[in-house]
């Protein structure tokens, strides 16, 4: 499988408990690399474009309020399949229904407050990326 770039956050949830090394263990035993990573508070209009594919949802207006509620930790992962394999680890959404050992199964609190974002695809990476992060901020 190809080497690829995921983009990840480490939601608010996960700053406000501390939890930045405990979820990047489980990122780097994955063999995940955190090529580039940075601690930011994203803007109201930054989760918005960031988010803007589910601006008719009816959770939209909390997602945003959340994203923005504390810092997030942005980061560039890059490894074998990145992209699905963070999926893999992170598990669903709802953390009721995250597999065992998943990020969301040890760490999330809920369904909005589910502590990591992960692309969901190569194009999604790429923008996700090119919205936080210069080229010459990703050391591979
Ligand atoms: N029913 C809901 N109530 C509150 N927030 C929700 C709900 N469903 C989704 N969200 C929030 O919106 C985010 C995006 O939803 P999506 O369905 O794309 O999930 P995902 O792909 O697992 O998550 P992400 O895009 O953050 O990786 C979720 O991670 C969660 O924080």
């Amino acid at each position: 499988m190809a080497i690829e770039r995921t983009f990840s956050i480490l939601k608010p949830d996960a700053t406000a408990r501390n939890l930045t090394g405990a979820i990047n263990a489980l990122i780097e035993k994955a063999g995940l690399r955190i090529v580039a990573q940075k601690r930011i508070r994203m803007t109201r209009e930054q989760a918005e474009t960031f988010y803007a594919v589910h601006k008719a949802r009816p959770f939209f207006g909390e997602l945003v309020d959340f994203m923005i509620s504390g810092p997030v930790v942005v980061q560039v992962l890059e490894g074998e399949g990145a992209i699905l394999k963070y999926r893999d680890i992170m598990g669903a959404t709802d953390p009721s229904k995250a597999a065992d050992g998943t990020i969301r199964k040890l760490h999330a609190k809920s369904v909005g407050e589910n502590s990591v974002h992960g692309s969901d695809a190569t194009e999604t990476a790429a923008v996700e990326i090119a919205q936080f992060f210069s080229g010459n901020e990703i050391v591979g």
